[in-house]
């Protein structure tokens, strides 16, 4: 009698639990409070990741968002990033389905944006093997050591003079013609092939694009809002933008770098006024609706939305640039299939991705699978040399620069590296060779350290989740965008201790950490399935081109600015550049006949 009463105790206490859900399926992980309509986009400003940082101090590691419409889950903790990364890893597989790249892809294939699933793993392995592996860095290492030699040749034209350089410039043109020879076996400007369209459609596919986030605003086809988020008066843009980031400008003296510099203000004197004008056509479309014919503005917040003009919104800029990149792409294949190899001593390496690729057309992906039949096609083709260049083109950059304005900044640092590479070299009458690399183990500290203060991409790419999971006691539904906030776990201080902020260096002396995504504590590359499979070439690129650098120059700035007066702010966008271009006047020190070593 007891046991049935219980039973039945039981049975009713267990109906109560389900009709009154006081459980997981209720309980979101802690976050502010959301606006209808945009939610929580208002509250992220010009630097997300350190407004989210700043909100995951108060509502913690685990963080619930809501951006626009989507739901979103930030994650700040090396534990938290853990838990996604790693225990939860298959859960968070998933990528958004971002307008421009559905748009453009006609449903996400390539790599960085695909869903995870069977074709997504197969073209990762493909790219893992075949293009990106051990073997195939060390392939492409007599390219590095070309196109490395070519910049300390140029620098070391520019120093004789005394010039202030701006190795913002310099180093964003090697990283592209490295980039576009290791791909496409040409530079960008092999003027045969209309590349820039394809470099816009990268930055276009890397912006914020408010249709993601409140799909009602697509309608309207705005131009990506990340303009706003990066708006600060210094805003940087491509090549031979008129904006102070052109990149004409290469070498000036310390005359013209003054004039500039007028320029400078003259310019943003104008952007300020513009700006101003912009805001008052806002503040009228937020009354009236729309602007003038062609133009679009539109504002609910000063702080998210400085300025919106619509001249081409995504959608259009999108399918205008699909022809001319698919054009540039389909040239580039045919020009690889019509090329005999065997003939061209030019070519540095005989293979480049694209020869790989093409070895692999209309072949099964995966001969063993009975289920899939998918082979590769062109299109499949075209899609990995886009994200092949669109992952590689400006993060490796963007270390660099970082790593020589800490070194600008820490003289110290600066030489004692010196000292380390000279050692490792034999002297300072030759270049440093990529094999003497594993040698530099304060080279290693160096480049960890500025990764853990300046991880290239400071929210990684966001995650999807797949399935609804608990974390943490956290129903976490399917469908949420993870963002992990790699920013805020690098500064953390009780994983950094109270220096966290400080560069340090010495910190990995006695701490070896794993930094290609074994140790959560710092994963400027990700980790685990959506990892990235370009973190040994890119780590291997940042180590070769700064111990060149460092070794083959000493580096000052320039009229006489100090350590302290060097700016080191950064602009958010897919990536952190830094705000201002880096300009640095190098001097060579090698033994004169080296500086030819290696044209
Ligand atoms: C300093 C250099 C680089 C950094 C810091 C970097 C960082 C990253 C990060 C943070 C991700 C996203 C990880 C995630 O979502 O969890 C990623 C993904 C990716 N990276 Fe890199 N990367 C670098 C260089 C490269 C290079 C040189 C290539 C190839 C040539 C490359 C190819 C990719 C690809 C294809 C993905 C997408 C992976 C996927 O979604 O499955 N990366 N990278």
């Amino acid at each position: 009698m007891v046991a049935i009463l219980l039973g039945i105790l039981v049975f009713v206490v267990a109906i109560i639990v389900w009709l009154h859900p006081n459980d997981n399926r209720n309980k979101v992980p802690p976050g502010p409070k959301a606006l209808p309509l945009i939610g929580n986009l208002h509250m992220l400003r010009k630097q997300p990741h350190r407004t989210l940082q700043a909100l995951a101090a108060k509502y913690g590691p685990i963080m619930f968002l809501k951006l626009g419409q989507v739901p979103t889950v930030v994650v700040s903790s090396p534990e938290a990033a853990e838990l996604f990364l790693k225990t939860h890893d298959l859960d968070f597989a998933n990528r958004p389905k971002f307008q421009v790249v559905e748009t453009f892809f006609s449903g996400s294939k390539g790599i960085g944006m695909a869903q995870y699933g069977w074709y997504w793993r197969h073209v990762r392995k493909l790219c893992t093997l075949q293009l990106l592996s051990g073997s195939k860095v060390e392939m492409y290492g007599p390219l590095r050591r070309k196109e490395l030699g070519m910049l300390v040749k140029s620098l070391c034209n520019a120093s004789a003079s005394g010039e202030v350089l701006n190795l913002s410039v310099m180093l964003k043109e090697f990283s592209e013609n490295i980039t576009y020879k290791m791909v496409f076996g040409r530079t960008h400007d092999n003027n045969r092939f209309n590349l820039e369209a394809l470099v816009d459609l990268v930055g276009s596919a890397g912006a914020f694009n408010i249709a993601d986030y409140v799909p009602i605003l697509g309608i309207f086809d705005f131009q990506d809002l990340v303009v706003s988020w990066n708006y600060d008066g210094v805003r940087r843009k491509g090549k031979g933008s008129d904006d102070g980031g052109g990149g004409d400008v290469v070498t000036r003296t310390n005359e013209e770098v003054s004039s500039e510099a007028e320029g400078e203000i003259d310019r943003k004197r104008v952007r300020k006024k513009e700006c101003a004008i912009k805001e008052t056509e806002m503040a009228m479309a937020a009354k009236f609706g729309m602007g003038e014919e062609g133009r679009t503005v539109v504002g609910w917040d000063g702080n998210l939305v400085k300025f919106l003009t619509v001249e081409d919104g995504i959608r259009k800029k999108v399918n205008k640039l699909r022809k001319p990149i698919n054009e540039a792409l389909e040239h580039i294949i045919e020009d690889h299939q019509n090329t005999n190899y065997d003939d061209d001593d030019n070519s540095p390496q005989k293979k480049d991705f694209v020869d790989i690729l093409l070895s692999f057309l209309d072949q099964p992906m995966d001969p063993d699978e009975e289920q899939h039949k998918h082979v590769l096609t062109r299109n499949d083709i075209k899609a990995v040399m886009m994200d092949m260049i669109g992952a590689a083109y400006e993060t490796s950059t963007s270390a660099i620069e970082w790593v020589m304005s800490e070194l600008l900044k820490h003289p110290n640092v600066m030489k004692k590296l010196q000292h380390e590479i000279q050692h490792a070299v034999g002297g300072i009458n030759k270049q440093v060779e990529e094999n003497e690399i594993e040698n530099m183990p304060y080279l290693d500290m160096v480049v960890k350290e500025t990764l853990r203060l300046y991880p290239v991409a400071p929210l990684l790419v966001p995650h999807v989740s797949r399935n609804d999971v608990v974390i943490e006691g956290y129903y976490i539904k399917r469908n949420t965008q993870i963002i992990i906030n790699a920013w805020a776990i690098g500064r953390d201080p009780r994983v950094w201790s109270e220096n966290a902020e400080k560069f340090y260096p010495e910190r990995f002396e006695h701490d070896n950490v794993d930094i290609l995504g074994g140790d959560f504590r710092f994963i400027p590359f990700g980790s685990g399935r959506r990892g990235c499979p370009g973190a040994q070439l890119g780590f291997a690129t940042i180590k070769f081109v700064v111990a060149q650098l460092v070794h083959c120059f000493n580096w000052q700035l320039p009229f006489g600015m100090s350590c302290d007066e060097l700016d080191m702010n950064e602009t958010f966008g897919v990536t952190i550049p830094r705000t201002t271009h880096l300009l640095a006047i190098p001097t060579f020190r090698l033994i004169a006949e080296a500086a030819s070593d290696k044209e």
